[in-house]
């Protein structure tokens, strides 16, 4: 059977992967997809690496537009990142009648309406299973083998980077500065890492996942983000001590009045089976109403892992080229025409529980004082940790874990902790789920 063409745009990391995997895989891939899958043209600034990883056989260009406006290629693969040269390049595929295959969550998450109407216009696919939890299929999950359930929420350790430094700076010790070196040595990390340490990769992902999930526009514009950047190894002992343990979490719930869409450090219950995802792993917990909690584990970066659901699209997208527009999965997984309005909520209205950590001098009535402004924000308390404070030292930490409440409360009953004059410095304040 006639190949399928493809131009591949970008041979690092991820391309790099893409190309040993189709080429090691030949066989099997094509039995699958029914006709072969070729990579016949690599674009790439370094012509001598994609040389070196294409080898003889593959036509090399540095100039990636002439592959999305080449009539013979049939899928244009994506793998540069970013939101510059990569969304002329997609749009312009798309505009010349070509397939997307992309790895770019960032794109989407930004850009992601417009290039999807695009798409939708033209009758062509794009298709982004690496976006997000690079080789877990939690896209194909939530499109299509989830699509029974209305989805109450979900969450996820969508970052591997960052869930790599905070194992390793938790198992062995090490500063955080030398395990994000690490990190980059290995692959995992963005192009640019503050994407990962300041959590706006998961957060790009979070963004994707919840407008698959609850038919929603992609609006990353409207995501809470917080990263693991002002995160301190006292808050993680403490966590230990309490039963908990601080992930970088991505969450998506649907409430009456909206949907929360927020990523932060979160401490979840240790026993957990997401609490123990380790490394540079991935895993993503889905709560359907009918299925109930699902989980989906598995590598989110890396080459091959990455690779393998570039290539899961390049094969779905082969079977169904020919078929009806009409008749595909649509990219969001609802009905274009059927997305809902259900606004995204500010962190203002999310509802969860807290760990406080008060710095406060050792004498008698100040955790009254703080019991009583919790109180009157209606803020209950579930769990209380007193450091005993060493021989001569005036000063000593208060946890406390607090039931579920409105980050409003929260807001304004750490504003009045803080006044208090046996306060001293700020309050440091996590957010607890119990999934
Ligand atoms: N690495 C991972 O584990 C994962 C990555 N992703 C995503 O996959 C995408 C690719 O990531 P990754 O492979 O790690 O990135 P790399 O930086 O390793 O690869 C990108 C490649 O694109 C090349 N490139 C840059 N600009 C152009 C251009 N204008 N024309 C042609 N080639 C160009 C780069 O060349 P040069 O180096 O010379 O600039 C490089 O070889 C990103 O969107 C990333 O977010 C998704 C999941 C996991
Ligand atoms: N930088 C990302 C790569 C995959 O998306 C990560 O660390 O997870
Ligand atoms: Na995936």
């Amino acid at each position: 059977m006639k190949p399928i063409n493809v131009g591949l745009l970008g041979i690092g990391t991820v391309g790099g992967g893409t190309f040993t995997v189709l080429k090691r895989n030949e066989e099997e891939i094509t039995r699958r997809a029914g006709r072969p899958i070729r990579i016949t043209t690599v674009a790439d600034k370094n012509l001598e690496l994609a040389r070196s990883v294409a080898g003889e056989g593959v036509k090399l260009t540095d100039d990636a537009f002439s592959v999305v406006t080449d009539p013979e290629i049939d899928i244009v693969v994506e793998l540069i990142g970013g939101y510059g040269v990569a969304r002329e390049l997609v749009m312009k595929a798309i505009e010349n009648g070509k397939h997307v295959v992309t790895a770019n969550k960032a794109l989407l998450a930004v850009h992601g309406n417009e290039i999807f109407a695009a798409a939708q216009k033209k009758g062509v696919m794009v298709a982004f299973e690496a976006a997000v939890a690079g080789g877990i299929p939690i896209i194909k999950a939530l499109r299509e083998g989830l699509s029974a359930n209305r989805i109450q929420w979900l969450a996820g350790i969508i970052n591997g980077t960052t869930n790599f430094i905070l194992s390793e700076m938790r198992d062995k010790g090490l500063p955080f500065a030398e395990v994000l070196k690490e990190a980059q040595a290995l692959g995992y990390a963005e192009a640019d890492p503050t994407f990962d340490i300041e959590g706006v990769d998961a957060a790009h992902k979070a963004t994707l996942m919840a407008s698959i999930a609850f038919g929603v526009p992609v609006q990353f514009d409207k995501t809470y983000v917080e990263g693991i950047t002002k995160l301190e190894a006292a808050d993680i002992k403490y966590a230990e001590q309490l039963g908990y343990r601080i992930k970088l979490l991505g969450i998506a719930r649907r409430r009456e009045q909206g949907i929360e869409l927020r990523v932060h450090p979160t401490l979840i219950p240790a026993k957990r089976l997401i609490a123990n995802v380790e490394g540079a792993m991935n895993a993503v917990l889905v709560q359907g109403d009918a299925v109930g909690a699902t989980l989906y584990y598995g590598k989110g970066a890396g080459a091959e892992p990455t690779a393998s659901a570039v290539i899961a699209d390049l094969v779905d997208v082969t079977r169904l080229h020919t078929a009806d527009p009409e008749h595909r999965v649509p990219h969001l997984a609802f009905q274009p025409d059927q997305i809902s309005e259900l606004p995204v909520l500010p962190i203002d209205e999310v509802e969860t529980s807290y760990y406080l950590r008060l710095h406060v001098e050792d004498k008698p009535g100040v955790l009254a004082d703080v019991t009583r402004i919790l109180a009157d924000q209606s803020i209950s308390i579930d769990a209380m940790l007193q450091r005993e404070p060493e021989e001569g030292e005036a000063q000593t930490d208060i946890i406390i874990l607090t039931h579920l409440t409105i980050e409003k409360n929260m807001n304004a009953a750490i504003a009045k902790i803080e006044s208090l004059d046996a306060v001293t410095g700020k309050v440091v304040r996590l957010r607890l789920e119990n999934l």
